[in-house]
């Protein structure tokens, strides 16, 4: 667990840029740190993995104070991911995936078969990218031997600063739904910034909101979308407001609301935990029939949309 208390940042222009934040991240949650540019995330990213001391404040891994532990202590067990991946362009990327094994002596066969298993994982087969150096990968390439890396050495904590910023939209949504997918993740405690709405919503188990330092809501993505705290809060969605609202809520949220239709003849089915966004998306092409609590339902776009209004009626 990751615990924050009353954490200060001041870069002694007069202006904290991180202002009395305290915050609990559970062992295995994703956490986002989402806001506006220069409202405090990276720097408080930066000080749970002591690249920044606090002002004033604590921060606790796993119960000790990272103030007691040694800097390079700390840092084998958090693995880090950068917006630009920063791989050892003289490193071919077996080299670079295996630095952080090897800087813990890890043996040479332990070390190569864990390279090979997540290289795999993450579409960079070995016999292919093994020893190709850095410059001669894609963006989404390096960003995922970027991720290698940082999980090479199966840290228990992950701190990721805006992993899948400078990617192309269409290689970042490839590379975002790849990293959500794996197993590893799991059993890791992720700590992710973003100032990107949509990843926030998608990945967060929970989503810390900021603005000019202080947290201005901390809580579920769906908590944040159908209960802000305050304006700021609603304001920072309303750009996207209904496809987000789409992709957060499930089918099972707004069942009760869903009509009783007459079941289509070819269908396909979903189940209750598919999100309405992935309903309406797959609605383009066919039926949709859902099972759920010994009921089974056709859903339609309506259906979807006056489920929704209900819901935030509730
Ligand atoms: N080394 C530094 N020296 C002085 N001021 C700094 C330093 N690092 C950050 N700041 C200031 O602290 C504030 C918070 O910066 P931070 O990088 O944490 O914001 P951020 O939310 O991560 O923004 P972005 O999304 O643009 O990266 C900003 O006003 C920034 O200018």
């Amino acid at each position: 667990m990751i615990q924050l208390s009353h954490v200060s940042k001041s870069f002694g222009n007069g202006k904290n840029a991180v202002e009395d934040l305290s915050l609990e991240i559970a062992d295995g949650e994703i956490m986002v740190l989402l806001g506006t540019s220069g409202c405090g995330k990276t720097t408080t990213l930066r000080m749970i993995n002591r690249l920044l001391e606090p002002s004033t404040g604590q921060i606790f891994v796993n119960g000790k104070n990272i103030k007691d532990l040694p800097a390079t202590d700390l840092r084998k067990g958090i693995g880090y991911v950068l917006q630009y991946h920063g791989l050892f362009p003289h490193y071919t990327v077996m080299e670079n995936i295996s630095t952080v094994p090897e800087l813990l002596g890890w043996d040479k066969e332990k070390t190569q078969s864990r390279c090979n298993a997540l290289m795999e994982k993450l579409k960079l087969p070995p016999a292919t990218f093994a020893s190709e150096y850095p410059a001669a990968l894609s963006g989404g390439q390096q960003q995922r031997v970027g991720l290698a890396r940082a999980l090479a050495a199966d840290p228990p904590v992950l701190l990721m600063d805006e992993p899948f910023g400078a990617l192309d939209p269409l290689t970042r949504t490839t590379v975002r739904k790849e990293f959500k997918s794996l197993d590893e993740l799991h059993t890791k405690t992720v700590v992710l910034v973003t100032h990107d709405i949509e990843e926030a919503v998608e990945l967060g188990d929970r989503i810390c909101l900021m603005n000019e330092g202080r947290i201005q809501q901390l809580g579920t993505p769906a908590a944040l979308l159908f209960q802000p705290a305050n304006d700021f809060v609603r304001n920072f969605f309303d750009g996207q407001r209904l496809h987000l609202e789409l992709s957060t809520l499930k089918i099972k949220d707004i069942w009760a609301s869903l009509p009783d239709t007459r079941l289509p003849q070819a269908h396909q089915v979903l189940t209750a935990e598919d999100t309405c966004w992935n309903a309406l998306s797959a609605l383009s092409t066919q039926d949709i029939v859902i099972s759920w609590n010994n009921e089974v339902k056709a859903i339609t776009g309506d259906g979807i949309m006056n489920g929704l209004h209900a819901f935030k009626k509730q």
